[in-house]
């Protein structure tokens, strides 16, 4: 065994940053150290609970699981103490000294020193233990782990600036006790009544006691001589019970608030919840969260994400990811299994068969959920789309069989407004459709502007008819998966023959006649730009711009080609075609051009531009500009 030993250690510098920065910002909701160490101290019990079922000899010495709360106005000081799992020196270390959350530093880094945005982000990302010290300039913690004898106990102390101070010690039992030396401007804490106040706050939900010390009678308190202070009687302060195993009749919106904080560490309240309890084949209870801001890890694919998954009532294990698919990974909640067993782990929870009807089971809960919400409560989806969208549109290429329930719920930018939030849905756009329109019609590019100015929706507008403008980057990943809703087809404006078959016979003649006539033309530009396109072919759908590019009906579409490349992965090599609109100045004035060099040159202009207004890159940018100023120059001289 290593000798006791005394050592000062420095804080990691993450954890020295975000301790100075919380402090700081959190200012303002002091009160909150207390839930969070009491959120600790019940995970704590949660854990050594479920260690005894696997080893019943951790529970010796620990007697009733329960979290004492202790105040002492003379010496200014709180004191919470749990009879939970207890933590090793290394652990002490570890958990006390560091930040050991997967991107921490790139959190730090988001942190504007602007208090009001830092409070909200740092709420998000949950303040835990340090949050100590916004009211006390000095603390301690006594720990003993379970299943170690009563002299490896562990004595860390810090004044919360650079360094801590660690030291082996004795406790009686194993668990661990948190004291506060309060700040001077601190010291409401140290009554109380206001500390019993804040306990309800935050605390009813907690399934073990929060207990304070019985106030003494009246009669002791006359007595002017001091007597020897007897040991203190306690009594719970919360409820204790956990909250989703009372009925929804028993619980207030405060509670479900509450207990939302408690799971999800977000300040904020959360949009709504669902709470059940279903029996049958399965018995189980859930509460499901919507958020209503989105975690700082939203899109590192590591981050936490999954329910609090608890059997029996048993805690067995944080983010639980099997019981919910990745595009729901922002539902936070609860979920009490009577039907896995006790010694469940993530292995066994991948191969339990009970876990996947669990899952869709959830899915769909959740689906309904937000589904319910979008037509009661239009401006509270809208909220949550502009958070979560981007997420759900994974979707349908996860889960296929909710595709037509997920279809619903997606909201897209479109031309009937023109603006860049996405409102619109799907049933709103068939809701709009012309008669005898079978397609339901997109476009997709980089951003928004270049969407709506897409050539390629000129002949869609002339014709009043809706297109959806899409401009994330899993769009066009989002649209390959969607073929259809309700028997309309998905259908990408840039890529394949137009085909409206809207029974226009004059856009048909018109089309056939521009055929015959620019059969030359067409001719000509095809051997010049042999090496670009797979065909130049006279169309109908533009009226303003000369040309535009459109991809192959089975060929990837423009956007998901920059985004793979972007990635530095390998795109199939295929080329589009150029359609040109042979009423347009420029097109007449190339089929007048005698001169073959500048014939030439004209016509990879106007393929360069038709590439630029997809919104893509030119391979040989100067030889574009090179032949634009050599027009120019050209046309100033005539
Ligand atoms: N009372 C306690 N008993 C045993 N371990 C504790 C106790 N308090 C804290 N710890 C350990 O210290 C770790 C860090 O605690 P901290 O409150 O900073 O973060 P957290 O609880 O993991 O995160 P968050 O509060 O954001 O959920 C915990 O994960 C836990 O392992």
């Amino acid at each position: 065994m290593t000798a006791a030993t005394k050592e000062t250690r420095g804080f990691q510098t993450e954890a020295k940053r975000l301790l100075h920065l919380m402090i700081h910002s959190l200012y303002s909701n002091r009160e909150i150290f207390l839930r969070e160490l009491i959120s600790n101290a019940s995970d704590a019990i949660d854990k050594l609970r479920f260690a005894v079922v696997q080893d019943a000899s951790l529970a010796e010495g620990v007697g009733d699981y329960r979290i004492q709360i202790s105040v002492d106005a003379d010496a200014k000081t709180v004191t919470v103490e749990d009879n939970g799992i207890g933590m090793t020196r290394d652990e002490v270390i570890e958990n006390l000294g560091t930040i050991a959350k997967s991107g921490t530093a790139a959190f730090v880094d988001q942190l504007s020193g602007d208090e009001k945005k830092d409070s909200q982000l740092i709420g998000q990302f949950g303040v835990g233990f340090y949050s100590s010290f916004i009211v006390a300039d000095r603390v301690e913690v006594l720990t003993r782990k379970a299943g170690t004898s009563v002299e490896e106990a562990t004595h860390w102390e810090s004044e919360g600036e650079d360094e801590f101070v660690i030291d082996t010690a004795n406790r009686d039992a194993p668990g661990t006790t948190i004291t506060l030396h309060l700040k001077s401007d601190a010291d409401e804490f140290a009554n109380d009544f206001r500390v019993r106040s804040v306990i309800k706050k935050y605390s009813d939900h907690i399934s073990v006691p929060v207990m304070m010390p019985k106030a003494v009678d009246a009669a002791g308190a006359e007595d002017e001589e001091e007597a020897a202070p007897a040991a203190p009687e306690w009594e719970a302060v919360n409820e204790a019970k956990a909250m989703w195993t009372r009925s929804r009749s028993e619980l207030s919106d405060e509670d479900y608030k509450a207990f939302y904080q408690h799971v999800s560490h977000d300040y904020d309240e959360p949009l709504t919840w669902s709470h059940n309890r279903v029996e049958g084949k399965l018995e189980y209870t859930s509460l499901l969260y919507i958020p209503r801001n989105p975690p700082f890890d939203l899109w590192n694919r590591e981050g936490a994400r999954g329910l609090k998954l608890y059997v029996q009532r048993t805690f067995i294990m944080d983010d639980a990811e099997q019981f919910l698919p990745l595009y729901l990974r922002f539902v936070k909640g609860v979920l009490d299994s009577n039907d896995l067993p006790l010694n469940v782990s993530r292995e066994i929870l991948q191969q339990n068969p009970s876990v996947d009807s669990m899952k869709s089971a959830l899915t769909k809960r959740v689906l309904d959920v937000l589904q319910k919400m979008s037509t009661k409560n239009p401006e509270q989806y809208q909220q949550f789309w502009n958070t979560f969208g981007q997420v759900l549109k994974e979707g349908p290429a996860e889960d296929f069989g909710n595709r037509e329930k997920i279809t619903k719920l997606l909201r897209f930018a479109s031309s009937h407004t023109d603006d860049p939030s996405q409102t619109v849905s799907v049933e709103d756009y068939i809701g709009r459709m012309k008669e005898g329109q079978e397609a339901i019609y997109y476009v997709a590019a980089d951003n928004h502007v270049t969407a709506k100015n897409s050539p390629h929706l000129e002949v869609f507008r002339k014709k009043g008819i809706e297109v959806l403008l899409l401009s994330d980057r899993v769009d066009e990943w989002l649209m390959s998966h969607l073929m259809e809703f309700e028997g309309k087809a998905f259908k990408d404006v840039a890529r394949g023959q137009l085909d409206l078959d809207d029974g226009d016979e004059i856009e048909k003649k018109e089309l056939e006649e521009a055929k015959e006539q620019s059969q030359g033309l067409v001719e000509r530009m095809q051997s010049v730009l042999a090496d670009r396109v797979t065909e130049v072919r006279p169309t109908v759908r533009l009226t303003d711009s000369p040309a535009c590019l459109v991809v192959g009906e089975q060929d990837m579409g423009a956007q998901m080609r920059r985004i793979l490349e972007a990635a530095g992965q390998e795109v199939p090599d295929t080329k589009p075609a150029l359609e040109i609109n042979a009423k347009h100045p420029l097109i007449v004035r190339l089929d007048q051009e005698q001169d073959e060099d500048r014939f030439a040159d004209l016509a990879q202009v106007i393929l360069d531009q038709a590439t630029l207004a997809e919104g893509s890159m030119l391979e040989d940018p100067s030889s574009y500009v090179a032949r634009l100023n050599k027009l120019l120059t050209e046309l100033s001289a005539s």
